[in-house]
């Protein structure tokens, strides 16, 4: 795989993504390469499970120390949150960041999400920088989405701000847990089913544990998923239209979040469980098979989970759906696909729906 540098045209500016081992120690010359190393001040935000393994790197790649300022969050979901937000806002106000400093998320979409929205917001915005170090963040550091949750949904407090550059060190990725791995893949596996199944069966090929996955196929397998990415916010940046297909999977995906309560699922694993539910509901209502059993029985052999809790209520799971940002006038909108490889955003019925989550929708 040669190209490992991708370039991302974005309303704004165009922004390259790096991936490329090791770039992590190479941080700061990286940013000098590709975006601001003239910034006024640099302000890192991690999460304390990332802190101890790469912080270090990162900050020493700087040669002036004096102007780099760290910030670290509770690891987990539950910091993507106003409290939180709060918190984060204050110490890049008592570190004096200016118009021309510089925030760099380092870590995985908690971290992404949460420091983008401070970068969006921070005197009226101030560039970013994403450095990912999960799986799933070769999607959230992508494409400009930055944002926190609300009690009542997921991602409901946010902005679209491209970060300036994202640096992606996919050897930061070997410290990964399995669960990790797992919520990170399940949006590898969401790029193929809206985009081109031919990943799905190289998935199937190259990835069969997540234990001693070689660099190159996992670089690979990110420059593959996140170019399928690139591909859409490219042609709809704000989500007017094509982008709402990257939310395959995820109507019922936030809602199984939300309810769970932030960080007691993963968002992939919950995104898987939306994923299955979106096929199934999408061969009801087209009317034909997808065959994509062979695909939901490879995520198995992964050790997902594709049912909902048996203690969530449904009715508390619409509830959720109905605020979903993709419903609007009181309709309930789905991420369908008419086949693999051709999603479509669809209006559907609130007890057709319903019917399918309690099993009960026939055929
Ligand atoms: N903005 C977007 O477009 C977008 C896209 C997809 C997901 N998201 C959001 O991303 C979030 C999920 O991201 P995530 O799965 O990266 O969660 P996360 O940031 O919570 O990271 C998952 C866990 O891995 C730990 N971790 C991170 N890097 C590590 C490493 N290298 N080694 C060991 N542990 C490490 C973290 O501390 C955390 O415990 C959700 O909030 C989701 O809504 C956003
Ligand atoms: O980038 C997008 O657009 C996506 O939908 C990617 C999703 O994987 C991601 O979880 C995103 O944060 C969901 O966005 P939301 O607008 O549904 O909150
Ligand atoms: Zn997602």
């Amino acid at each position: 795989m040669d190209n490992k540098v991708l370039y991302v045209e974005s309303s704004k500016h165009t922004y390259p993504i790096i991936v490329e081992p090791e770039s992590l120690s190479s941080l700061y010359s990286k940013i000098e390469e590709h975006s601001d190393s003239k910034a006024s001040r640099f302000f890192i935000i991690t999460d304390d499970t990332v802190a101890p393994l790469y912080l270090d790197i990162a900050v020493s790649s700087f040669p002036i120390k004096d102007k780099v300022d760290t910030y670290v969050i509770p690891t987990g979901e539950a910091s993507k949150s106003l409290s939180m937000y709060e918190k984060v806002m204050t110490a890049a106000l008592e570190n004096k960041l200016d118009r021309k400093s510089l925030i760099i998320a380092l870590g995985g979409g908690v971290v992404g999400d949460l420091a983008g929205f401070i970068a969006a917001t921070y005197m009226r915005g101030i560039p970013f920088v994403q450095v990912p170090t999960t799986l799933l963040a070769h999607d959230s550091s992508v494409g400009g989405k930055v944002g926190i949750n609300h009690p009542l949904g997921k991602n409901m407090i946010g902005a679209f701000h491209p970060p300036s550059l994202v640096i992606y060190d996919p050897k930061a990725l070997m410290s990964l847990p399995e669960k990790e791995w797992r919520s990170g893949f399940a949006e590898v596996i969401k790029h193929g089913f809206i985009a081109d199944e031919s990943f799905l069966t190289w998935l199937q090929d190259k990835i069969v544990s997540f234990q001693n996955i070689s660099m190159d196929v996992l670089t690979e397998l990110l420059i593959r998923s996140i170019k399928v990415k690139v591909a859409v916010v490219e042609q709809d940046e704000e989500e007017k239209g094509i982008r709402a297909y990257l939310n395959f999977g995820h109507t019922l995906g936030h809602a199984i979040e939300g309810e769970a309560g932030y960080g007691q699922l993963t968002h992939g694993e919950a995104v898987a469980i939306g994923m299955e539910f979106a096929v199934r509901f999408s061969e009801k209502y087209y009317g034909h098979q997808l065959e994509a059993d062979k695909y939901f029985n490879y995520m198995k052999d992964l050790g997902y989970s594709l049912d909902i809790p048996s203690d969530m209520d449904i009715n508390q799971l619409i509830h959720r759906i109905k605020l979903d940002k993709k419903s609007h006038s009181s309709k309930i909108h789905f991420v369908l696909l008419q086949k693999i490889g051709s999603p479509k955003l669809v209006e559907v019925n609130e007890n057709l729906l319903k019917a399918e989550l309690t099993g009960k929708g026939g055929v």
